[in-house]
């Protein structure tokens, strides 16, 4: 067995540079996307999602990205139980990161931003593309409280089961919806041999988590 904590794999990924990258970082997001789809990733539109908690302490997690067209313009959909650990977090303290994690292209995003909660009705339309199956479990599960067991999640199955038995389609849940990360900076990461990395930046201000967007993006370079 070949011990992954002692090895210094050298990462041998292409040049990443100013001439190439797009002109804004959802373009460039959707290019890298595409790549990691190309390569067959497992989940390649996984993203982990870092928000703060009540008392400031960091939490983690990962959530599928949904989309790229906000309400408002671009920004980062993802859906989720509002009355989760996340969703609370969210509620009181808006500012997110998210990483994707495309360690086999030995690439990375981190996107800092706001979020949002998505308008109903297009919550409702997301909710209505789900498979029936997930639609019972979102209302079966309290996501993030303890349960005693899979039993106690099977019974609110049935539950819910019986509850829309006869519904052809399942309502969604006034606390399950989508978000929208408005992002503020866009960090492309490329691996390069000898940790000489290629680090790429979008940034434009946010003056306060309300306000919208200002200023054009400026791209910077940041040291490996
Ligand atoms: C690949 C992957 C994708 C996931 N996607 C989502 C998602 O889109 N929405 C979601 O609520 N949870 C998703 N989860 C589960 C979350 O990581 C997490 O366990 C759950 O949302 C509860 O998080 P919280 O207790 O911090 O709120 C996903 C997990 C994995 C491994
Ligand atoms: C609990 C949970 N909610 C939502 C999602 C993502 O939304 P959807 O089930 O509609 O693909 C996932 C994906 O793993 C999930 O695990």
């Amino acid at each position: 067995m070949t011990d992954s904590l002692a090895r210094h794999d050298d990462y041998d990924g292409p040049p990443f540079d100013e001439s190439t990258v797009a002109g804004d970082p959802i373009a460039q997001l959707r290019r890298w996307l595409a790549d990691a789809e190309a390569a067959e990733l497992p989940d390649p539109n996984a993203m982990v999602l870092g928000t703060v908690d009540s008392d400031g302490a960091p939490s983690s997690r990962t959530v599928l990205l949904k989309g790229l067209d906000g309400p408002d313009g671009p920004a980062l959909e993802f859906v989720t139980n509002g009355l989760s650990r996340k969703g609370r977090a969210l509620a009181l303290e808006p500012r997110v990161s998210l990483v994707f994690p495309w360690y086999a292209l030995r690439r990375q995003v981190i996107v800092d931003g706001v979020a949002h909660p998505a308008p109903a009705e297009l919550s409702d339309a997301y909710w209505a593309t789900r498979p029936r199956g997930s639609q019972i479990g979102g209302w079966a599960s309290r996501q993030s409280q303890p349960a005693a067991d899979r039993a106690e999640l099977e019974r609110a199955v049935a539950e819910a089961e019986r509850r829309f038995g006869d519904v052809d389609d399942v309502p969604r849940p006034p606390h399950w919806g989508a978000w929208f990360v408005v992002p503020r900076s866009v960090e492309f990461w490329q691996g390069r041999p000898s940790r000489l990395h290629d680090r790429l930046v979008f940034e434009r201000d946010l003056p306060d988590v309300e306000a919208a967007p200002t200023g054009e993006w400026r791209l910077l370079r940041r040291q490996p």
